[in-house]
C-alpha cells in the first residue's frame, strides 16, 4: 500500500488514475495538518504553494516522488530532494496556454487600463476621458525566455499586428527561424520594447534580471508583465521608475512573496495585479493533475517517468528496450562493488552490440546505483548515484565497443581502485536471461543472482568436493556452480549460488581449506 500527500489544491478529476488503484491512498491535508503522519508518505502532490524544503524532507523518510502539478519547482528544494533519491516530476505544458492567456489578459488590461475602469464604473463614476488606452497593433513586444509560454504568447502578439523582439541565450538560430522570431541581446530588447513580457524560470541569474541597471534602458513609458516568477522583475527596483513616470504600468501575476501582504507596489494606481492565476483554468488544472497522477503512478508501479527533472528523459517505448540491461547493470554493479571492496576511483563502462544502440545513460546510472549500494548507508538509486559518486570521488565513464565476445549484446564494467583494477563482462540473452560471461581475467557463465559465493583456489583435483563438504556440514544447499580456470594446475575459481547466505563461521571453514585463496560472499 502506498500513501500520497495532496498538501496543495490538486484538480479532483485529475486525481482519478491514482484513486483507481486499490494499492494507493490518498491523504488531502496540508503539510501542518499532516505533521503526524509526515514519516508514512511514499508520495507527495503539490502545486506552487507547499514549500518543499530539506526540513520537510527530512520529516518524510518514506517519500519517493514528488509532484509538481504545474511547471515551476522553485518552491521544491531538488538538489535536497535529489540527495536523497526522490524523483521530482512536473507536468511541463499541461498549463502552458492558460499562463500564455493569462499573459494576454493582463497586456490588454495594462495598455486600456480595464481594471482600473471597472473599479471606477462600479464606484458609480463615468471618466471616460481618464483610460484612454494604447492600441497594441503596431507596438514592439519584448520577450525575455522563449520557451512553452514565451513562444506561444509571440503567436498570440503576432495575430494583434505587433513585432516581436526576443532575448532567449539558450534559443538557437534554427528554433527561432522555424517560430519566426529573431533573437536579440538583451540589451537590443530593452531599448526597442513598448511592452516587456518575462517568461523565464527564476534562476540565479534571472532574478533580478529587470533590476535598477536594466530598466534604466528600457525606453521611457514601457509596459511591463510578469506571469513567470516573482523577483524576475525586482519589486523594489520598480518603484522610482513607476514614481518618476519612466514606466507607465505593470502587470504582475506573481510576486517575490506570496501572498505579497501590504506591499508597496499594490498602492500603485498602474500596478495591475492577479493571485498567480496564469495556470487557474478548468483545462490547466485537470491537464496538470492528470498529468502528474499517472506519472505517480507508473512511478510507484515501478514504471520509467516521462517529465523528471533530476532523472534522464525516458519514454515508456525505450525503458522497454533498455529495461534488461538496466537490470543486468545494477547486478554487475552490486557484484563489483562487493568484489572488490576497497576504495576505488574509477568505473568504466563499455557497451558492445544492440546495448550500444540503446539509452546508455540511463543504463550507467543503474549500474553506479548498483555499486554504490553496498557501501553507502542511506538510499541510493538513479535519482542520487551520480551525486553520491561525485561526493566520494568516483568518476565513471561510458564507452563504446564492437566487441560483443560472440554475444549479441555485452556490457563491460572496469573497476579502478587503488594498485588493483577488476572487469566484469555481463550480457543479457532473451528468453534466457542474464550472464556474467567474464569475471576478473575468467572466462565463465553464470546467473547473477541471489547468494553468490566466489572461490579462488588453485586448480587441484578433488577441490569442488571439498567445498561441497564444507557447505553440506552445515546445512547449506548449492543450487549451481560454475568453474573457471586459465590454465590446467593454475588459478582457477568457483561460482557458487546457494539457496541461503552463509555466516562468518562457514566463510572461515572456506578459507582453511588448503589451496583457497579467496572466498567472498556476493549478495545481488
Ligand atoms: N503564473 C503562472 O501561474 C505560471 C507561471 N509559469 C512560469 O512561467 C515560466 C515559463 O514557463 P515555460 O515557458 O513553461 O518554461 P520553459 O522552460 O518552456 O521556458 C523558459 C525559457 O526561459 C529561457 N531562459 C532561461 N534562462 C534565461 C535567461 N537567463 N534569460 C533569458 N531566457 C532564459 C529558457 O531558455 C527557456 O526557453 C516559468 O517560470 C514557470 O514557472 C508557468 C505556468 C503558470
Ligand atoms: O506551473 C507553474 O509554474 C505555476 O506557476 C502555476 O502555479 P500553481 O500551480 O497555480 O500554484
Amino acid at each position: 500500500m502506498f500513501r500520497i500527500l495532496v498538501s496543495d489544491a490538486i484538480n479532483e478529476e485529475g486525481l482519478a488514475p491514482l484513486r483507481k488503484s486499490e494499492q494507493i491512498e490518498i491523504v488531502q491535508k496540508n503539510v501542518s495538518e499532516a505533521e503526524n503522519e509526515l514519516h508514512e508518505f511514499d508520495a507527495l502532490l503539490v502545486r506552487s504553494a507547499t514549500k518543499v524544503t530539506e526540513e520537510l524532507l527530512s520529516k518524510m523518510p518514506n517519500l519517493k516522488i514528488i509532484g509538481r502539478a504545474g511547471v515551476g519547482v522553485d518552491n521544491i528544494d531538488v538538489e535536497a530532494a535529489t540527495k536523497r533519491g526522490i524523483v521530482v516530476i512536473n507536468a511541463p505544458n499541461g498549463n502552458t496556454i492558460s499562463a500564455a492567456e493569462h499573459t494576454f489578459a493582463m497586456m490588454a488590461a495594462l495598455v486600456r487600463h480595464i481594471p482600473q475602469a471597472h473599479i471606477s464604473v462600479k464606484s458609480r463614476e463615468w471618466n471616460r476621458s481618464a483610460f484612454v488606452g494604447m492600441e497594441l497593433k503596431g507596438k514592439h513586444l519584448g520577450i525575455i525566455g522563449f520557451g512553452r509560454i514565451g513562444s506561444e504568447v509571440a503567436k498570440r502578439a503576432r495575430a494583434f499586428g505587433m513585432t516581436v523582439h526576443v532575448y532567449d541565450p539558450f534559443l538557437t538560430k534554427e528554433r527561432a527561424e522555424k517560430l519566426g522570431v529573431s533573437i536579440h541581446t538583451l540589451d537590443e530588447v530593452l531599448a526597442c520594447a513598448d511592452i516587456i513580457t518575462v517568461h523565464t524560470p527564476l534562476t540565479k541569474e534571472t532574478k533580478g534580471l529587470l533590476g535598477e541597471k536594466n530598466l534604466a534602458k528600457t525606453k521611457k513609458g514601457v509596459y511591463l508583465i510578469n506571469c513567470a516568477r516573482g523577483g524576475i522583475i525586482d519589486e523594489k527596483a520598480l518603484i522610482p521608475f513607476l514614481q518618476n513616470g519612466h514606466v507607465a504600468g505593470v502587470a504582475l501575476d506573481v510576486f517575490e512573496q506570496e501572498p505579497p501582504g501590504d506591499h508597496p507596489l499594490l498602492s500603485f494606481d498602474n500596478v495591475i495585479v492577479t493571485p498567480h492565476l496564469g495556470a487557474s483554468t478548468v483545462e490547466a488544472q485537470l491537464n496538470v493533475a492528470t498529468q502528474v497522477a499517472e506519472e505517480i503512478l507508473q512511478f510507484l508501479e515501478g514504471k520509467p517517468v516521462t517529465s523528471s527533472i533530476n532523472l534522464p528523459a525516458l519514454s515508456k517505448d525505450v525503458y522497454e528496450k533498455i529495461q534488461a540491461f538496466y537490470h543486468l547493470a545494477k547486478k554487475m554493479g552490486m557484484i563489483a562493488s562487493q568484489y572488490m571492496n576497497i576504495p576505488v576511483q574509477e568505473l568504466s563502462v563499455t557497451y558492445a552490440g544492440t546495448v550500444a544502440d540503446l539509452e546508455t545513460t540511463y543504463i550507467t546510472r543503474s549500474l553506479l546505483a548498483g555499486f554504490l549500494r553496498p557501501r553507502v548507508a542511506s538510499t541510493v538509486n538513479e535519482v542520487n548515484a551520480a551525486m553520491i559518486a561525485k561526493e566520494r570521488g568516483i568518476t565513471y565513464g561510458e564507452k563504446f565497443s564492437d566487441e560483443t565476445h560472440g554475444y549479441a549484446n555485452c556490457i563491460s564494467l572496469t573497476v579502478h581502485g587503488e594498485n588493483r583494477t577488476f572487469t566484469i563482462k555481463g550480457t543479457h540473452i532473451p528468453n534466457y536471461g542474464d550472464r556474467i560471461v567474464h569475471f576478473d581475467g575468467f572466462t565463465i557463465d553464470f546467473a547473477p543472482e541471489g547468494h553468490l559465493l566466489y572461490i579462488q583456489h588453485q586448480d587441484r583435483p578433488g577441490m569442488i568436493g571439498k567445498v561441497g563438504n564444507v557447505l553440506g556440514e552445515h546445512q547449506v544447499n548449492i543450487a549451481t556452480m560454475q568453474v573457471g580456470r586459465q590454465e590446467a594446475g593454475g588459478r582457477a575459481i568457483m561460482l557458487l549460488s546457494l539457496d541461503k547466505p552463509i555466516d562468518d563461521a562457514v566463510m572461515q571453514k572456506l578459507t582453511e581449506i588448503e589451496d583457497i585463496d579467496t572466498v567472498k560472499r556476493l549478495e545481488v
